[in-house]
């Protein structure tokens, strides 16, 4: 695999308490990677070091100069006192004609949501504006910070559908942050656990069972996988999160690797 950014011995400290002890990653292209760890364990602070946004650590990032990240924040701020649609939120990301903001939102089941007010969406939605956002970057790597926040279970399952239709469709890795492991788990390829220095990290299917993991987080219910394979036994679902008839050889490409978590 080709790595498009290497972290090397990343350490933050925030008033002389060490944030981030010694974290070695690296993203490699088409992959999906998600970042778990209790509250406070660091992993928006290595958001930020990812992004340039935090300046001040010891460690080596190595990445292109000409890298693009997309980033899907945690939680966004707008000036509540100030109309804004999201055609007009879309257009402030950058140069983009009306077709490209069209074409984004269809592809994360938004194109409905073009004139509305960004102040009035729910969760899911906003996400799924937050996503279109940095898919207009055209990224070769896709930062997502908890993109599940606020979402319904089926809507985080769809969600994780879509980021993995995204990765698929623009090769492009994927680096996310999740507060546990039950509903990510069929879409990822490589599972990192954080509490300031990195506990354990490889196939989701082995992280669950990892004591370190457990210790953090008790054991994953067998009943929330099961979930999701219910869920997917019946239908597939479009960009846009509905279900869609599938049969034949596509359809079987479309179940994502289940297999590799039975
Ligand atoms: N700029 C800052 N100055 C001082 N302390 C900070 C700063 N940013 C983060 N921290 C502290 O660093 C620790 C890690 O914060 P961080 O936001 O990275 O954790 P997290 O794993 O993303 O947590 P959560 O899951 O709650 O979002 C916390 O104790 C937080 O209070």
């Amino acid at each position: 695999m080709t790595a498009l950014i290497e972290l090397s011995n990343i350490s933050v400290q925030f008033d002389g308490r060490q944030v981030l002890d010694n974290v070695s990653l690296s993203i490699n292209k088409g992959e999906i990677i998600t970042l778990i760890g209790p509250n406070g364990a660091g992993k928006s602070t290595l958001v930020k070091v990812l992004l340039g946004l935090q300046k001040r650590y010891s460690g080596k990032i190595s990445k292109p100069k000409k890298l693009k990240i997309g980033y899907v924040p945690q939680k966004l701020k707008l000036n509540e006192a100030l109309p804004l649609d999201v055609s007009r939120f879309l257009r402030l990301a950058g140069r983009f004609s009306q077709q490209e903001i069209q074409d984004a939102l269809t592809l994360t089941g938004a194109q409905h949501l073009l004139a509305n007010d960004m102040h009035a969406l729910s969760g899911g939605e906003t996400q799924r504006v937050l996503l279109a956002r940095a898919l207009l970057q055209r990224p070769d790597v896709l930062v997502l910070d908890e993109p599940a926040q606020g979402v319904d279970v089926q809507g985080q399952i769809d969600l994780y559908d879509l980021i993995d239709t995204i990765r698929r469709r623009f090769h492009c890795a994927v680096f996310m942050v999740s507060h546990d492991l039950h509903l990510v788990m069929a879409k990822t390829d490589h599972v990192i656990c954080l509490q300031h220095h990195i506990c354990c990290s490889g196939a989701p299917a082995a992280i669950a069972q990892h004591p370190k993991y457990i210790a953090l987080f008790g054991e994953t219910r067998q009943e929330t996988f099961a979930f999701y394979h219910h869920q997917h036994d019946h239908h597939h679902h479009d960009l846009a999160g509905q279900p869609v008839k599938c049969a034949g050889p596509t359809c079987s490409h479309q179940t994502h690797g289940h297999q590799k978590h039975d």
